[in-house]
């Protein structure tokens, strides 16, 4: 087994299940999940320049520029040196996938290949808690109490952009920037593609690639 610090990436549409698939690779295996999203959301109002910056985008629900979420990456992979990482949201286009490219070497690319209907369902099916980043789907993993978040009992929202009239946008956009990610991590040999319709059947084989590379500390069911 190699003892050296695994560097991976899961790439996947919204609502394709990064977020919900790489807690349960953190858990499993012991590794640091790390979401673009979340740390964008978290560097807003913090008097920061890059939270500043992101705040318009955000609001617009846009994409960020590449150097503006590349700084904000690159400085918290920085922090984690000698810690094993699992990134979720990050890179999206190829620019950022080259910006990554300068600081490491990433040994694997999960990408998560699931049907658009199935997208526009879930996504439609979505309900967050903003300050943490929590995810609920009302039918997949609904919260203990009907529109409040587990720990804090907080409402719960739907995001602007999972609206369905929304979603197919998002999702062409999504497919644009990613084509060319997903080809020069193909080119190089260290993409993993898994398709399905149900997070809890891709998962078994999501959990063999990566204890063929890092041990766990879980067993696959205990997610
Ligand atoms: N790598 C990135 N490049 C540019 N903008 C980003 C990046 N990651 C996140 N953002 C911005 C734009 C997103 O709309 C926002 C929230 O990100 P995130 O929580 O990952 O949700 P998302 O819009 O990607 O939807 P989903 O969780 O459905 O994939 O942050
Ligand atoms: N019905 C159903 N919902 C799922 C499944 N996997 C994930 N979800 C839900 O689908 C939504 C999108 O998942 P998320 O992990 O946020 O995807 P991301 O946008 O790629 O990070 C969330 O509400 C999840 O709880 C699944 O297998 N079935």
């Amino acid at each position: 087994m190699a003892s050296k610090l695994l560097r991976a990436v899961v790439l996947g549409p919204p609502g394709s299940g990064k977020g919900t698939v790489c807690e349960r690779i953190a858990r499993s295996f012991g590794l640091q999940h790390l979401s673009s999203g979340q740390f964008l959301r978290e560097s807003l109002g913090g008097g920061g320049e890059a939270g500043a910056l992101a705040q318009q985008y955000l609001e617009r629900g846009l994409l960020v520029p590449d150097h503006v979420i590349t700084r904000l990456m690159v400085a918290e992979l920085e922090k984690r040196r000698e810690q094993h990482w699992l990134l979720d949201g990050f890179p999206r286009t190829l620019g950022q996938a080259e910006a990554l490219d300068g600081i490491c070497q990433l040994d694997l690319v999960i990408s998560l290949n699931i049907p658009f209907e199935t997208l526009k369902d879930r996504l439609s099916a979505r309900w967050v808690h903003p300050a943490s980043g929590r995810v609920y789907n009302m039918d997949f993993n609904p919260p203990h109490t009907q529109g409040v978040d587990d720990l804090t009992g907080e409402p719960l929202v739907q995001r602007e952009d999972d609206r369905p009239e929304a979603v197919a946008a998002r999702l062409r956009k999504y497919k644009d920037a990613a084509k060319p990610v997903m080809e020069l991590y193909k080119s190089r040999g260290i993409l993993h593609s898994f398709s399905g319709t149900e997070t809890n059947k891709i998962w078994p084989y999501v959990y063999t690639l990566l204890s063929s590379r890092i041990p766990p500390v879980l067993p696959e069911e205990e997610h």
